[in-house]
């Protein structure tokens, strides 16, 4: 494992536009050099990889990209019911789905609290969905007080997170609302080949510092790729960073 890179970007549209074009660009050489098997990626919420989604609908379905060989995974849901605008699937979905023309046996949503499965169940059948996936490429989201996925700083999922056996838990009081959500551990985010850190505004420079330095134990500092680390910042959330 090498050690992280850092691509600091002007600001939050050019981050976001940067996501797209290294996706297309990394998706179209793993298909190449995997041609037997789906390409896996690990997507995240947040407004950031959301614009990304965005981009990447309008330049994927030219692109080189076989999209009938993309496997789409989620590292964090907000458990509400599946048409909730606080869902994370749905804005990449809004997105993806139209243009990129997936089908539904390539895209993993988790579970949704739709009365049929309890928190605790609704976690474990994404972990027997999951398997032994290895994604390719995880993308996560930072949260100011460097949360990544849902797993937050000064929290029980944190320490359950580290400590996991299972690749999926369940998390209760969530600091940022919605309360209950369900995640993907850092034993799973740490099997991916490649993590990639998607992260704008002057709001994250303290969380970007402290994951970076290692000066305060944040989630976000305990993630990395078995290949690569990349951090995809803009200026302002790049402030503090230690590189
Ligand atoms: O709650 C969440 O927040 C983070 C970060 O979101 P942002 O809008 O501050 O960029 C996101 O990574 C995570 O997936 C989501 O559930």
């Amino acid at each position: 494992m090498s050690g992280p890179e850092f691509l600091i970007h002007p600001d939050a549209n050019a981050v976001a536009e940067a996501i797209a074009e290294r996706l297309l660009t990394r998706l179209t050489e793993l298909q190449q050099q995997h041609a037997d098997r789906t390409i896996n990626v690990g997507l995240t919420g947040g407004r950031i990889a959301t614009r990304a989604y965005q981009r990447l609908a309008a330049d994927g379905p030219g692109s080189e990209v076989d999209w009938s060989r993309v496997g789409l995974w989620w590292g964090d849901e907000r458990f509400v019911a599946a048409d909730s605008g606080d869902r994370n699937d749905r804005g990449a979905l809004a997105a993806l789905q139209p243009t990129l023309g997936l089908d539904e046996s390539q895209i993993h949503r988790m579970p949704a609290d739709d009365g049929v499965l309890a928190l605790d169940d609704a976690a474990e059948v994404y972990a027997g969905e999951f398997g032994d996936t290895v994604l390719d490429i995880c993308l996560l989201g930072v949260g100011p007080d460097g949360h990544i996925a849902s797993v937050f700083p000064d929290h029980p999922s944190f320490e359950r997170s580290l400590s996991a056996t299972s690749d999926v838990i369940p998390v209760r009081d969530s600091p940022k609302p919605p309360p209950l959500r369900i995640s993907l551990t850092h034993p799973a985010i740490n099997r991916s080949a490649e993590v990639w850190f998607t992260v704008s505004g002057a709001d994250k420079a303290d969380a970007v510092g402290w994951a970076t330095t290692g000066s305060k134990p944040v989630p976000a500092g305990q993630a990395h790729g078995t290949e690569r680390t990349l951090w995809l910042l803009d200026e302002a959330a790049a402030a503090k960073l230690n590189h």
